[in-house]
């Protein structure tokens, strides 16, 4: 196996990234990315199009032995009786199948009846509650979908030359709400009572099985496609988290999700109780709104993603009690799909640029502190990764309001890496993913801030009354 290469595929909301690492060390040899397009309803093809455009910045795949896609959670993709797509994807971020999951959920008998069977309590975003909506309002695209399958599904597959069967994985199939990681099932009756129809399901493989090979019209020689997993699976195998760790992504979405043992299930339906892509578990809570709360606020203030951070840390801690609540785009945790952003406590003294950025930075870091929390773990490390931890602001104000030292792995691509060391791993075979150097994380800390997150906690729970009424 010397010298031979992976490829690792981060197919996410807003990109897609390719990595090509040495199989054996995991050393960075070459990489690539292409933007996806914008909105919450995008047609496969376009991931398609965006992964041959990062593959071929990426230097191509000469050399590549075995390779792995990590896709974005969630997204809907139908196909019909010929394998074409029915309808473009809803994604993890579309929230008008919001009412199909409340409606699903009562029509199970509550939310504690879904964490007990799928170990997720399903709101909008869950693949479950597309379907449903999709049988409500577009019966005839719900009638023509004979096969369902999530985004790094079918972008393995069309790899492998989109023939045979679809395949899956035990993090991914545990983000549709008809996958139930405790038993390593599915849930059919559950897919049927959203749909009204049991399409066919890719086939869930083994965390080191093969998925296929690639096209030979894709690439030299034999590239052995492993299963792929989540974007948020494959970014703990990338960052290699251990129990004990939490991971804090913030990328389109922001994450808090940790590995463990044994399966989770929280009838409140904070933390979704997903697999992950090693044989374990990965509870994990999802806000709506991360990243994407400090481009907006660069954009309002018309300053660069610096000038925001420069701007953030001249801010006072606090920002002299000016709260941003971030729900931009709705929210998922908490669930409140039709909230919306505000601000409180703007007087004169804080109406600046400098107390707005600051505002923005911490009021997405509350959103991702009561994530952590609601995880209800002692983190013995809590680390930063994801496009949002570029940020200087970020990583500094972190621990002032986590309450805990915050570890930044080097910024790099870590749902690719990941990606591509589950390749490495279908190489090498044996029962964990192989060991690869990991450069020292960056340290910070700081002291709590005062009243923050009250002061969040309240401003918050207006913002939620006011999107409930
Ligand atoms: N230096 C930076 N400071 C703040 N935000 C950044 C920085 N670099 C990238 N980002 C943001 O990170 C986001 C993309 O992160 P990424 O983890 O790649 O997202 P996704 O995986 O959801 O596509 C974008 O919204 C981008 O603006
Ligand atoms: O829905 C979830 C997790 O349940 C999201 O985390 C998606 O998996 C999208 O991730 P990013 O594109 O933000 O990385």
């Amino acid at each position: 196996m010397s010298g031979a290469l992976v490829a690792g595929v981060d197919s996410s909301t807003q990109s897609c990234k390719v990595v090509i690492r040495d199989a054996r060390s995991g050393a960075l040899v070459r990489q690539g990315r292409a933007a996806h397009p914008e909105g919450t309803e995008v047609h496969p093809e376009r991931w398609w199009a965006a992964l041959q455009e990062a593959i071929e910045r990426a230097g191509g795949l000469d050399g590549v032995a075995a390779m792995s896609v990590a896709g974005q959670q969630h997204g809907m993709v139908c196909l019909d009786e010929s394998g074409d797509v029915v309808r473009p994807a809803l994604l993890w971020n579309d929230t008008r199948s919001a009412g199909a999951a409340r409606d699903l959920v009562d029509e199970l008998g509550g939310p504690a009846r879904w964490a007990e069977a799928v170990g997720s309590v399903p709101v909008a975003a869950f693949t479950v509650a597309k379907l449903r909506w999709l049988a409500e309002h577009e019966p005839d695209n719900a009638r023509s979908t004979t096969r369902v399958c999530l985004p790094h599904d079918w972008l393995t597959w069309r790899l492998a030359g989109a023939s045979g069967e679809i395949t899956t994985d035990r993090g991914d199939a545990s983000g549709t709400g008809y996958w139930s990681p405790a038993a390593g099932a599915y849930r059919t009756d559950l897919l049927e009572l959203a749909l009204g129809a049991t399409p066919e399901l890719p086939r869930v493989l083994a965390p080191a099985e093969q998925a296929g090979t690639l096209a030979p019209a894709l690439g030299e020689g034999t590239v052995r496609l492993a299963p792929g997993t989540g974007d948020n699976m494959a970014a703990a195998l990338g960052v290699g988290a251990r129990p004990g760790d939490v991971v804090v992504s913030i990328g389109t979405s922001g994450t808090a999700f940790a590995v463990a043992d044994t399966p989770s299930s929280d009838p409140s339906g904070a933390v979704a109780g997903f697999a992950d892509a090693t044989g374990r578990f990965l509870p994990l809570v999802c806000t709506l709104n991360a990243a994407r709360v400090l481009d907006a606020a660069a954009r309002l203030l018309r300053v660069t993603r610096e000038e925001l951070d420069e701007l953030a840390l001249q801010g006072p801690p606090g920002a002299g009690g000016l709260v941003l609540v971030p729900y931009l785009e709705g929210e998922r945790t908490p669930n409140l799909p039709e909230a919306t952003g505000s601000l409180r406590g703007l007087t004169l003294a804080t109406a600046t640029p400098a107390h707005l950025a600051r505002a923005a930075v911490e009021g997405m870091l509350c959103g991702l502190a009561d994530a952590l929390d609601a995880l209800g773990l002692e983190p013995r490390r809590v680390l930063l990764i994801g496009g949002g931890a570029r940020s200087e602001a970020v990583r500094r104000i972190a621990p002032t309001v986590f309450g805990y030292p915050v570890l930044v792995p080097e910024p790099g691509e870590y749902v690719a890496d990941g990606a591509a060391r589950q390749a490495a791993w279908l190489l090498a075979g044996g029962p964990e993913p192989p060991e690869w150097a990991a450069g020292e994380p960056v340290h910070y800390e700081g002291p709590p801030t005062p009243g923050l997150r009250e002061r969040y906690a309240e401003a918050a729970a207006t913002a939620s009354a006011t999107a409930q009424v």
